[in-house]
């Protein structure tokens, strides 16, 4: 028989992976009810033996009490907006832009083509594999500490799954509120007579901005990543697609959506069918993220001022406010 110790790791170990199931492959191999019961135990064991609890379990996820306020918190890269391009040919151009700009100029060209989310976007801090720190984008330089508010969105890992975890890294991303769980917290809202959001963006930044994580833990939150800031003690893939992937191998979700494409044509392909199916994602995107697949090119090709050159938002046309 295993000692306290043991079950409780033994535990730990299986909500993580049913966890990294669930959320990174959407392939639960058990009910929702297993999951809730070895939960429960898990739970049950720490609460006997609370000297065994630690942070990164997968039962700290909400933080004790309301905080006065958020610490302000400098990013150590900035966390850059985009270019837009709103027409096939201002893609084209910044295609052109590029092509005029590099060196060597391989054919084709391939872009990590991805749906924009529209959330906010967050920055995730993993030391030695555990959640340390998180916030938002703020003004690009500086951002608040919402680390509380992000333990509790049920999709971010408190702890990497990897036995051999980075010293420090950064993880990018969106926490977006899904059309389901918007339409529901309004319709709760509406019969407690409390304001409702305007839309799921609104909601997403309502809910993180809260300053007790009980009311951000009831929310439905989503993070999806797109990009990794500081990696410290890796050595990272040489293509961004490669690195979205090795982010989901270590238990981090990023969007099922995202695929390499080929060639101007080819994008332009991704951009349009991404449009088509923008009515039956079940969350709102507000068009597409079409990046230089290619580190080595991102690097030569590097920013203007606020923005990548490597990298543009295609938006899609601004649309009457959605009858959802
Ligand atoms: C601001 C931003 C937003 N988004 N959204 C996605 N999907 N990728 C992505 N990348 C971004 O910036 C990188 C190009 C640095």
């Amino acid at each position: 028989i295993m000692d306290i110790n043991q079950q409780i790791k033994q535990l730990r170990d299986t909500l993580r992976y049913h966890e990294y199931q669930y959320h990174v492959l959407d392939d639960p191999k058990i009910p929702d009810a297993e999951y809730d019961r070895l939960f429960h135990q898990l739970k049950a064991l720490e609460q006997q033996h609370p000297e065994l609890i630690t942070a990164d379990s997968p039962t700290q996820r909400v933080g004790a009490k309301p905080l006065a306020g958020f610490a302000q918190i400098t990013h150590e890269l900035p966390m850059l907006s985009l270019d837009n391009a709103f027409s096939d040919e201002e893609f084209n151009a910044f295609v052109k832009r590029i092509q005029d700009r590099l060196i060597v100029l391989p054919q084709p060209l391939t872009f990590c083509c991805e749906p924009k989310l529209d959330g906010l976007a967050v920055s995730i801090f993993y030391v030695n594999g555990v959640l340390t720190q998180a916030a938002t984008r703020g003004d690009g330089t500086t951002g608040e500490d919402i680390t509380l508010n992000i333990r509790t969105i049920r999709n971010i890992p408190l702890q990497l799954l990897t036995d051999n975890p980075p010293a420090r890294l950064e993880v990018r991303g969106e926490v977006f509120m899904p059309h389901e769980g918007f339409n529901r917290l309004n319709e709760r809202a509406l019969e407690h007579g409390e304001k409702t959001f305007a839309n799921p963006r609104n909601a997403a930044a309502g809910s993180l901005r809260q300053l007790d994580p009980k009311i951000t833990s009831r929310r439905p939150l989503v993070f999806n990543a797109y990009s990794v800031g500081i990696a410290e003690g890796v050595e990272l893939p040489a293509t961004h697609y490669e690195r979205l992937q090795w982010l989901k191998s270590v238990g981090i979700p990023v969007n099922s959506e995202v695929q390499l494409c080929d060639g101007s044509e080819k994008v332009l392909e991704f951009y349009r069918s991404m449009q088509q199916k923008r009515p039956t994602l079940g969350y709102d995107i507000d068009g597409t993220v079409l990046k230089i697949n290619d580190i080595g090119l991102q690097r030569e090709l590097g920013f203007i001022s606020k923005a990548p050159r490597w990298a543009i938002a295609y938006k899609f046309p601004a649309q009457e406010e959605l009858t959802r």
